[in-house]
């Protein structure tokens, strides 16, 4: 049986209306995806906490979260991944790079240019329905 992973994604908008987005790197599983920051979620942890925490460990950076975009669930050849992405906003610190390959700050309507990880394409679908 295929493992199952429960997945928490930021949608984070700076002020110029563009979403950050970062590259997965080629030692990743999902290697050289694009993605919408996050992680599993471990054992006692809630959604929201895990994602804070995620952000905090990949980006270095202080994040509230907000309200839930979407929460679906998608099969890879090796795994399923429930993913849950919400919206979030930076409190402090300036995004770094520490295990990604490159972040880029994007338009909404660029989003799909990019190789985004194939769970993600529902959440970028709802953000370009919503403006
Ligand atoms: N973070 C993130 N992961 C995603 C997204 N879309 C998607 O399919 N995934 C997949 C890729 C990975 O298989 C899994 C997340 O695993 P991860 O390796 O980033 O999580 P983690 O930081 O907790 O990793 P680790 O501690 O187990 O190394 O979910 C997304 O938008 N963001």
């Amino acid at each position: 049986m295929k493992k199952h992973i429960h997945v928490v994604g930021a949608i984070i908008e700076n002020d110029k209306n563009e979403i950050f987005c970062a590259l997965r790197n080629p030692h990743m599983v999902l290697a050289n995806y694009w993605e919408f920051p996050g992680g599993k979620i471990e054992v006692g942890e809630s959604s929201k906490q895990a994602l804070a925490r995620e952000i905090l460990e990949e980006f270095n950076c202080s994040i509230e979260v907000n309200e839930k975009v979407e929460d679906t669930t998608y099969e890879y050849k090796e795994f399923i991944v429930r993913l849950e992405t919400f919206k979030a906003s930076i409190i402090s610190g300036e995004p770094l790079a520490l295990e990604h390959t490159e972040i880029r700050w994007v338009a909404r309507h660029q989003l799909l240019e990019l190789n985004f990880a194939p769970a993600d394409i529902p959440s970028i679908k709802k953000l370009l329905a919503e403006k």
